[in-house]
């Protein structure tokens, strides 16, 4: 059975790609195509041809026309890992969530008073964007890539929050025939799979899973899916293997499980995204989308950083610039900031010392420490930094030439 992929269903064009058969994700429903008199195709399903479905499983077409409303609306994860993560880095942007009770789905926030938050899961807010019902969202690459399927609606805006990171990823049991199997490859050549006999592989992903597989040459390959806890699959017999989040491996370990060479479809962690049509059509959303990326790239571009500042001996800020600048973590942002540091002696105003500041990378602190006083630095002081304001920022120029404004 082989299911084209929808990617946007307009009433007046289409854009429809030919993709590699996929698996029927539900596995009581088969799915066939049809098209209607405007060349539209909709994914139907066998047991109920008549009722013409409007979403594909794990994604959904983008609707015809934007919606007039006032409020552009960012759609936040609803419950689960995402959630607090989300809000504490829009809090550390000074923008706060003001939600009154946990079971509420809409808030506001202060700063940003065109802008409504909505609360949902993540996988809905990807299908949302894809509607029109969100403006803006926050969700995992992983969850972005799953269920929107590669739409050019779906522009990502940030793809790096600092959070919910995690890689999805095939495992096999490390024990039985699997013991000496470490790859992708040595797994896709075992004996044991065969027409009859395919590779059975458990998860979530049936888009992203198929798609991985075909692209990898494995074609003895069938799949299975269920909501949670697939790491039991394998041993309850259900399936030889699983494709499925992992961030610490402890799940995986506990269900004597291993990942393999090769078998990573993808990294992930959360990422702002837009929909391309409410950013062109959506009047104030491309400047509310300027400003929330500005206030995030200002903070977690501190976020990695330190500001140090120690005292130096010299005889000229020149001198010490370049004592200081021959040592490789000690060149800042720019480069050091170098001010004379005075004082009196003996009645006279004189310069000995000289204050350096720069911004050093938190992994680099220590072997930063080190090059200051191997040039002479001493009476460092260490600081957090809050926010680095840049002319402006990289994401939104590539955001203008991707949206070509
Ligand atoms: N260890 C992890 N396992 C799963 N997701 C993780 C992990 N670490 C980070 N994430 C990220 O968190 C997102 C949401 O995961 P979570 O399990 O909280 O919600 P969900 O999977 O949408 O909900 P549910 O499992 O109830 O359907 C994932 O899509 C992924 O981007
Ligand atoms: O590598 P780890 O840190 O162990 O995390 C990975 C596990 O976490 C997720 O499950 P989740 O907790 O969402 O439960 P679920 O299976 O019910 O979705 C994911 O599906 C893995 O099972
Ligand atoms: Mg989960």
């Amino acid at each position: 059975m082989s299911i084209l992929n929808l990617r946007q269903c307009p009433s007046s064009s289409l854009s429809l790609s030919p993709s590699p058969p996929l698996l029927s994700p539900s596995p009581s429903t088969a799915f066939s195509v049809i098209s209607n008199r405007r060349r539209c195709l909709r994914l139907v399903t066998s047991s109920s041809v008549s009722s013409v479905q409007r979403s594909v499983a794990n994604g959904s077409p983008a609707p015809a026309v934007v919606v007039e409303r006032n409020q552009i609306r960012l759609g936040l994860p609803s419950k689960g890992r995402m959630a607090a993560d989300a809000i504490d880095l829009l809090k550390d942007c000074q923008l706060f969530v003001k939600q009154v009770n946990p079971r509420q789905y809409v808030a506001q926030i202060p700063q940003l008073p065109n802008t409504e938050v909505w609360f949902q899961r993540p996988k809905d807010i990807v299908r949302k964007l894809l509607s029109g019902d969100l403006d803006l969202g926050i969700v995992g690459l992983d969850t972005l890539s799953e269920y929107g399927q590669e739409n050019e609606d779906l522009i990502i805006v940030h793809e790096a929050l600092n959070f919910g990171d995690c890689h999805l990823s095939i495992a096999i049991p490390n024990y039985g025939i699997f013991e000496n199997i470490n790859s992708l490859k040595e797994l896709a050549q075992m004996p044991q799979w065969n027409e009859e006999r395919p590779l059975r592989l458990a998860t979530g992903f049936t888009y992203l899973g198929p798609k991985f597989m075909k692209e990898n040459g494995i074609k003895h390959v069938t799949f299975s899916t269920a909501d949670g806890a697939l790491e039991a699959a394998p041993a309850m017999g259900i399936a030889d293997a699983i494709l499925d989040l992992v961030s610490s491996g402890t799940t995986l370990k506990e269900n004597n499980l291993k990942e393999i060479e090769g078998g990573v479809v993808l990294e992930s962690q959360a990422a702002l995204v837009a929909s391309r049509r409410a950013l062109t059509e959506r009047k104030g959303a491309l400047n509310t989308v300027h400003e929330i990326l500005e206030r995030l790239e200002a903070h977690l571009k501190a976020d990695g950083q330190f500001t140090v500042v120690a005292n130096m001996r010299g005889n000229s800020a020149d001198e010490v610039a370049e004592r200081v600048l021959s040592q490789p973590l000690l060149s800042g942002l720019q480069g050091p900031t170098i001010s004379p540091v005075y004082v009196t002696k003996d009645g006279k105003v004189s310069v000995d010392y000289y204050a350096i500041v720069i911004c050093v990378p938190k992994k680099a602190l220590y072997d930063s420490v080190k090059q200051l006083r191997a040039v002479g630095g001493s009476g460092v002081l260490v600081s957090p930094l809050t926010y680095i304001f840049d002319e402006d920022t990289p994401r939104w120029g590539q955001l203008l030439r991707n949206l070509r404004v």
